[in-house]
């Protein structure tokens, strides 16, 4: 069999950002396509990623072997239902939008379709992102592995047995890089507070994200543990995390994360 195409279906964050991954992971671009109403969008695409664009979703339908859905869900149904049948035979559909259930989808897209719903997050564009798997029951072993070959171009990804565990995986890593750079921002500010120039305290906030996760990942140890080996005792760090334990940030966190899950399955009922 060629290699398969694929498409994406909305040309935005997500997709320029799988779609960056998968160039820089080796795949020809002669095997991405991407379809948006936004023909600035789609020029810019085609002149940086050297892809296939077009602005008729229908085309893309008609022609790839894979098609990854990456609208907002607000549009999905719509735009799933002026798709064109039959399809592409064979066909895999992967919807990346928060809250779109299978279920749905199937009705949309006809209840014969396989289907894998996928959680991504943004650094896929650097080829280190983190994606939730889910496979509907007409999915076969061969759509399960294209799937995953795609998902992991761009970083690494997980099955899940149960879809509804969806909602936490996209609390956790589809919204989580937002958590983490909205810490960058803030640690960046109080760096300027404590007297640093603005472009000194960001880079010594973003390497020491970017240490911190990397040794986080490596260690035969967890967080908790590193975080006690970087703790002297009575010195600052301790300050720090006392501080930080007053306000009582695992609360905060939990908080947070139980909201973007909420709204996850509040999604699925609005949108279904
Ligand atoms: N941004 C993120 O970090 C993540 C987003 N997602 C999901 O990915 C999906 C896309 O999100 P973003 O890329 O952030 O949104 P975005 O707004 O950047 O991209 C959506 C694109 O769809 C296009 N579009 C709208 N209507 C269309 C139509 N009828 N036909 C073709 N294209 C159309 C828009 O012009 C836009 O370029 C959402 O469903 C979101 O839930 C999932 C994981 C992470
Ligand atoms: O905020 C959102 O709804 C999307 C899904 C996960 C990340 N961004």
């Amino acid at each position: 069999m060629t290699a398969p195409t694929i498409g994406f279906i909305g040309a935005g964050n997500m997709a320029s950002s799988l779609i960056g991954g998968l160039l820089q992971q080796g795949v020809e671009a002669s095997r991405i396509m991407a379809s948006d109403l936004n023909e600035q969008q789609l020029a810019d695409l085609a002149r940086q990623a050297g892809i296939r664009t077009s602005s008729d979703n229908g085309e893309l339908a008609r022609e790839c072997d894979v098609l990854v859905l990456a609208v907002k869900p607000q549009v999905m149904r719509a735009v799933c239902q002026a798709l064109p049948r039959p399809r592409k035979p064979g066909q895999l559909v992967i919807s990346i939008a928060a809250g779109i259930t299978c279920a749905s989808l199937a009705r949309w897209l006809g209840e014969d379709t396989p289907l894998v719903r996928c959680m991504p997050n943004t650094p896929a564009l650097r080829g280190r992102g983190v994606s939730g798997l889910y496979a509907s029951d007409l999915v076969s072993a061969q759509q399960k592995a294209l799937a995953e070959d795609i998902l992991n171009a761009v970083g690494i990804s997980l099955w899940l047995e149960q879809e509804d565990l969806i909602h936490a995986v996209t609390a956790v890593s589809g919204s989580g890089p937002a958590y983490f750079f909205y810490l960058m921002e803030a640690m960046t500010d109080a760096g300027v507070q404590l007297g640093l120039p603005r472009d000194v305290a960001e880079r010594l906030t973003l390497h020491t994200a970017l240490g911190a996760a990397d040794m986080a990942v490596h260690s035969d140890v967890d967080p908790a543990e590193l975080r006690r080996r970087v703790t002297s005792p009575n010195g600052t760090t301790e300050q720090a995390i006392k501080s930080f334990t007053k306000d009582d940030l695992p609360g905060m966190v939990a908080r947070a994360m139980e909201a973007a899950a909420e709204r996850s399955a509040d999604l699925s009922r609005e949108l279904a």
